[in-house]
Order: C-alpha cells, then sequence, then structure tokens
C-alpha cells in the first residue's frame, strides 16, 4: 500500500497534507513515511521467512538519517555500514555493535580501530591487503576481528555501470580465483576470525538471475573452502534489490528474491546477512518542491522551474534516474513540460519532455522515490544549503534533520589573516 496518495484532492504523506508540511519547513524538504519504513522491513523480512535467523543489516548509505534507523532498529534490523560516519550513526540509533557489519574498500586505519573498538559484528574485508592490516590492528588492541572476505564474482548485474559492482574490472572485492589463498592466508593470522564470505553485485537490480549466478559462485567457493578444512560459518548476500521508479515498472518481489535465496543457499549451513538499501527506503520518501516559475525558450515544452536542484536529488543528474513528477494539487490538467532546478547546469534537469500534471509558479510538486540516495547524496553546489528531513507518522510530523542554511556552512569557513 501507497501511503503517498491523494486524499481530498491533495497529496498526503499517511494523514498528513504535504502543503501542511510546506507550510511549516519550507521547500525543498524530504519527506518519510514511517508506515512505509515499517511494511518495507516487514516484508522483506518476510520475503526470507524460509531461511533460519537471516541476519538483517540496513545498507546506511541509503539513507543515514537518524530517525530512519531508528525506525528499523525497532524492526530488529543492524546496520551495514562503509564509514566511521556511518558506524558511528548505526551505534547512536541504538543497533547493537554485533548487528553491523562493516564494508567498504578503503577503511581507513582509523575506521579499522573504530570498528574493533566498538565490537562490531563483522568485517567485510575487500583485499587481502586490509585484511593483514587489521590483523595487526586487531593484536596490538588485543581484540580477534570477526570477519568475512568480500569475493568478486564477476557477474554483469544489468543495472547502470556507475553502480555495478561485482564485475572483474570494479574495484569490489577479492577475484574468485584467488579467494581460496587469500581466505586461507587470512585464517592463518591471529587477530582475526575469518567466518565467512560476502557479495554484492549492485544495486537496483531488477533481475533475479545475476544474483543467483553469484550465490551459485559463493556457494562452491564455499565448498572450495571448506574441502581445504578451512572454518566458513556465516555468508553475507549483500543488497541491490530493485525498486520501480515508474508507475507500471515490475521489480522482483522480496517474497521471489527469498525463494530464489532459499533454493541457491539449501545446505550451505551458514546464518545469512542481507544490506538492503533502496527497497526499504527508496519508496518510503519523496522530495518536495515548489515551482519557482515556469519559462518558455524556443517552441518547446516550456522549462517548469522548481526550487529543488541536482545538489539536493542528484540521481537524475547522476545516472539519468527517472524519478515520478506530481502535483500536490493536481487540477486534472497534464502538461508536456522539462521540470529543471536553478542550478547553472544543464545537468540540472529532472526531466525533459515529460508530460505530467500542469503546474504554475508556487505550486508544489513532489519527486517520487527519493527515500533512498537523496539526502544523503545531497551537496551545497551553488552555494545552496542543505534540505531538511521530515518523518510522517499518522497524522503527526517532526523534521528529523535541520535545514542547514548556506550561510550556517559559510560560517565553516575562515579567510586567513595573512590575506
Ligand atoms: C556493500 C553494499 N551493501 C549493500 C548495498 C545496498 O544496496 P541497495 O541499496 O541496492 O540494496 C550497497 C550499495 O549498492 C553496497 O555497496
Ligand atoms: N547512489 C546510487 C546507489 C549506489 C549504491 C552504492 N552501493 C543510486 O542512487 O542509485
Amino acid at each position: 500500500m501507497d501511503h503517498f496518495q491523494l486524499k481530498n484532492g491533495v497529496l498526503h504523506a499517511e494523514d498528513v497534507p504535504l502543503s501542511a508540511i510546506a507550510e511549516a519547513v519550507g521547500t525543498p524538504v524530504y519527506v518519510y513515511s514511517r508506515a512505509t519504513l515499517v511494511r518495507h522491513a516487514r516484508v522483506f523480512r518476510e520475503g526470507l521467512s524460509a531461511l533460519d535467523q537471516p541476519h538483517l543489516a540496513f545498507a546506511v548509505k541509503a539513507n543515514p538519517n537518524l530517525a530512519v534507523l531508528s525506525v528499523l532498529q525497532k524492526e530488529g534490523y543492524g546496520a551495514d555500514v562503509v564509514s566511521g560516519g556511518e558506524l558511528t550513526r548505526a551505534l547512536a540509533a541504538g543497533m547493537a555493535p554485533a548487528d553491523v557489519v562493516f564494508s567498504g574498500v578503503g577503511k581507513t586505519h582509523a575506521e579499522l580501530v573504530q570498528g574493533l573498538e566498538s565490537g562490531i559484528g563483522q568485517f567485510n574485508i575487500e583485499s587481502e591487503e586490509e585484511g593483514y592490516e587489521l590483523a595487526a590492528i586487531a593484536r596490538r588492541l588485543g581484540k580477534t576481528a570477526a570477519c568475512a572476505l568480500r569475493v568478486n564474482p564477476d557477474v554483469d548485474a544489468r543495472t547502470h555501470e556507475k553502480i555495478s559492482t561485482g564485475k572483474r574490472e570494479n574495484k569490489f572485492g577479492v577475484p574468485l580465483d584467488r579467494a581460496g589463498a587469500i581466505y586461507a592466508a587470512l585464517a592463518a593470522e591471529d587477530g582475526l576470525d575469518m567466518r565467512g564470505v560476502a557479495v554484492h553485485i549492485g544495486s537496483q537490480l531488477g533481475d533475479l538471475e545475476p544474483l543467483e549466478s553469484a550465490f551459485t559462485k559463493l556457494g562452491a567457493l564455499i565448498a572450495e573452502l571448506r574441502a581445504a578444512g578451512l572454518s566458513v560459518t556465516h555468508a553475507d548476500l549483500g543488497g541491490g534489490l530493485g525498486v520501480p521508479y515508474k508507475p507500471g515498472e515490475v521489480m522482483p518481489s522480496p517474497a521471489d528474491y527469498g525463494a530464489m535465496v532459499a533454493r541457491v543457499t539449501s545446505g550451505w549451513d551458514v546464518r545469512l546477512t542481507f544490506e538492503p538499501g533502496r527497497v526499504i527506503a527508496g519508496n518510503a520518501g519523496i522530495l518536495l518542491t515548489r515551482v519557482i516559475r515556469s519559462k518558455r525558450s524556443g517552441n518547446g515544452p516550456p522549462f517548469v522551474i522548481v526550487d529543488a536542484a541536482m545538489n539536493d536529488l542528484a540521481r537524475p543528474a547522476m545516472y539519468g534516474a527517472w524519478h515520478d513528477i506530481e502535483a500536490v494539487a493536481p487540477n486534472g490538467n497534464r502538461m508536456t513540460s522539462h521540470v529543471v532546478g536553478p542550478i547553472c547546469e544543464t545537468g540540472d534537469t529532472f526531466a525533459m519532455d515529460r508530460e505530467i500534471d500542469a503546474l504554475a509558479a508556487g505550486d508544489l510538486a513532489v519527486f517520487r522515490t527519493a527515500g533512498a540516495y537523496g539526502a544523503t547524496m545531497a551537496s551545497s553546489y551553488n552555494s545552496r544549503g542543505f534540505v531538511p528531513e521530515v518523518l510522517v507518522d499518522g497524522d503527526r510530523f517532526a523534521v528529523v534533520a535541520d535545514r542547514i542554511p548556506a550561510d550556517a556552512i559559510m560560517d565553516a569557513e575562515r579567510v586567513p589573516d595573512w590575506l
């Protein structure tokens, strides 16, 4: 069920009219639905119900807002983090250190120390070099680091090239054909508890077949490691499940995904970890914006200039991504428009030649499916501030991240007195 729906002609988030949020908080503003986050968290878990005690680790990168993490923590989710900052957030949101997995191809020395000192559940090691560095730190601190080795299965995830992570030429993981030797070498290191393997082939996957192929390769690796006398008790299958961005777009359901996982991993005898991000948060959020004005240039459709821009929602400029655009108070008319932000780049374009609800200066509109990789990818380009975030729960809402105005960002800058 969609918790962003028209009621009495006005688009609501749950029971709150988006116009009331715009009035109270201003625009642009990200708006999340708690009910949707909870529903997605449960649907994903139910999809895996055939598995024994799966470990669910929300990919914090998708939406690191503390209130969002707190909703998921209450649903029993841990966290997949890729930086010290994300680790700090996961713990601040109440996630148990043991439920945190630390992924990432370039964990710094300080981040490895932070992970060890926090007592996180698992490091996903992405190179032999990282493994030796972690082992040395663990020995120095008198700790043991539980680790999985992330492998690169050389599978084409059939998604956007910039978010594809499982091809041989991508920077992630260790090559499958070297994984056995690296695992054995790291298992011999004091300070490391090599307990499993991990794989993540990319994001916004619309097809289960590449995932199945990667998991099948991982299963073969587990058998190879065990045959060599090595212990494997855990496997991390990453995230990546795609979500619909356009009406009518069909994506594999968590149930389909879970059935495939159950079939492929049958007999593995490991505890499985999952790192869903987008599938939980993507359709739980929108970016609410107001039309500044429309202009015409030439004979083409009008440019509808909104107050949100590529610095607030980077996905269209970065990946050519589609976000549905709807009026908050549609008047029934439709028009073909270009929808753009105010930034001084042609790339600051949300839609070209798209038929959308008719929008005039002052009207409110939303970009859908902005709950994942939205606010978190914002920048202050063009000296624009950071957009606030609001969480809705039934008929109430709270600002869960303040707007950071451009002058507050400027306050962190200094002109040296020798200038
Ligand atoms: C290691 C890892 N785990 C999990 C995710 C989450 O992916 P998604 O949001 O597609 O579920 C990502 C991002 O692609 C990732 O790099
Ligand atoms: N930022 C990407 C997803 C990256 C996934 C990172 N592991 C997007 O918006 O689609």
